[in-house]
């Protein structure tokens, strides 16, 4: 457990079930870890860990059927009530790209007021971001990619487009906190993303003001040694204290059964409900 490693004060725990993850939770997954400090981001464990659900969003985003309004924010509401400290409760993004969440403002307004948990909402540009805050987001999330294909493919342009519509984006966002998510490990258009790659994007992103950056294994392609790589790159470059990280379920099964990126790493994790990829490629024109 924590203690093994850290003193009784640090050892700050959200717990929570992870959604799709067969039940399992973070705590029971610690008690398993061997291995420690092979890697320099492994040598330190967590003080804390905070579970960010994603699934409204992220697992509802590709489904084939349009799940109605009253069922997300039902959704919502019972993983709040679970005691999930962040969930991601919808995107706006264009209609015509994502039609599941083409309901976000009234998403927004039916969990806006729930107590107990932050609701960090995805945006790709000022416009959603104008339409995110007056639909009463107090949190946004934007999302850039370490691939130029996913860049192109996920929001129409390059990744150096891309950071000057963020910047925009940070400017007008000063105030609130900004999470970032970026694509790291693979492409489902490039192959594997290079570690330097992904540091530039992080850094550009951080020097903009970002308070947070998710660093996402989108296609589920990424293992325990090349996630390293990744984290070794970026963390030269990110305070580590600034990163999370949101993995497909094999990888955080793998990481946390083998020890884990997540020591030393970050506090942040994100844990979408079960999709397949071949769903998510529904995004792809
Ligand atoms: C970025 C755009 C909008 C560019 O899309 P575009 O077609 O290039 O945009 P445009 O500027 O040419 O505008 C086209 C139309 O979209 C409208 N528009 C423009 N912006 C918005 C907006 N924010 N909300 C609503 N509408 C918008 C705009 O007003 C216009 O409307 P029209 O004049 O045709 O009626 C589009 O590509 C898009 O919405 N992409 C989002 C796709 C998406 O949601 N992908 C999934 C994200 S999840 C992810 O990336 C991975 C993550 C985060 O989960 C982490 C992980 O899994 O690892």
């Amino acid at each position: 457990m924590f203690g093994l490693h850290k003193s009784p004060r640090q050892m700050r725990y959200v717990k929570g079930t992870l959604a799709g993850f067969g039940g399992g939770n973070v705590e029971a997954s610690y008690l398993s870890s061997r291995n420690f400090s092979t890697h320099r981001v492994l040598k330190d464990i967590p003080e804390f860990v905070k579970i960010v659900e994603v699934g409204p969003r992220d697992g509802l985003q590709n489904k084939k059927h349009i799940v109605p309004t009253a069922v997300k924010v039902q959704l919502i509401q019972m993983l709040v009530s679970s005691g999930l400290p962040v969930v991601d409760p919808t995107s706006f993004v264009s209609p015509k790209w994502v039609p599941q969440l083409a309901d976000a403002k009234d998403v927004m307004a039916a969990i806006r007021n729930i107590g107990g948990a932050r609701f960090p909402t995805l945006i790709p540009n000022l416009k959603g971001f104008e339409t995110a805050v007056a639909a009463g987001a107090k949190e946004v999330a934007i999302f850039a990619s370490a691939s130029e294909s996913f860049s192109k493919s996920n929001i129409n342009c390059s990744i150096e487009d891309s950071l000057v519509r963020y910047s925009d984006v940070s400017i007008a966002a000063r105030k609130l906190s900004i999470p970032i998510y970026i694509v790291c490990c693979g492409c489902p258009v490039e192959g594997k993303i290079s570690p330097s790659q992904v540091a530039y994007v992080a850094k550009e992103l951080y020097d903009m003001g970002c308070s947070e950056i998710s660093l996402g294994d989108t296609i589920g392609v990424g293992t325990r040694g090349t996630v390293i790589r990744m984290l070794e790159a970026v963390i030269d470059v990110v305070p580590s204290d600034k990163l999370a990280v949101h993995f497909s379920r094999h990888l955080w099964a793998s990481s946390f059964k083998h020890t884990s990126v997540t020591p030393g790493t970050r506090r942040v994790l994100n844990t979408p409900l079960p999709t397949q990829w071949s769903e998510r490629t529904s995004l792809e024109r």
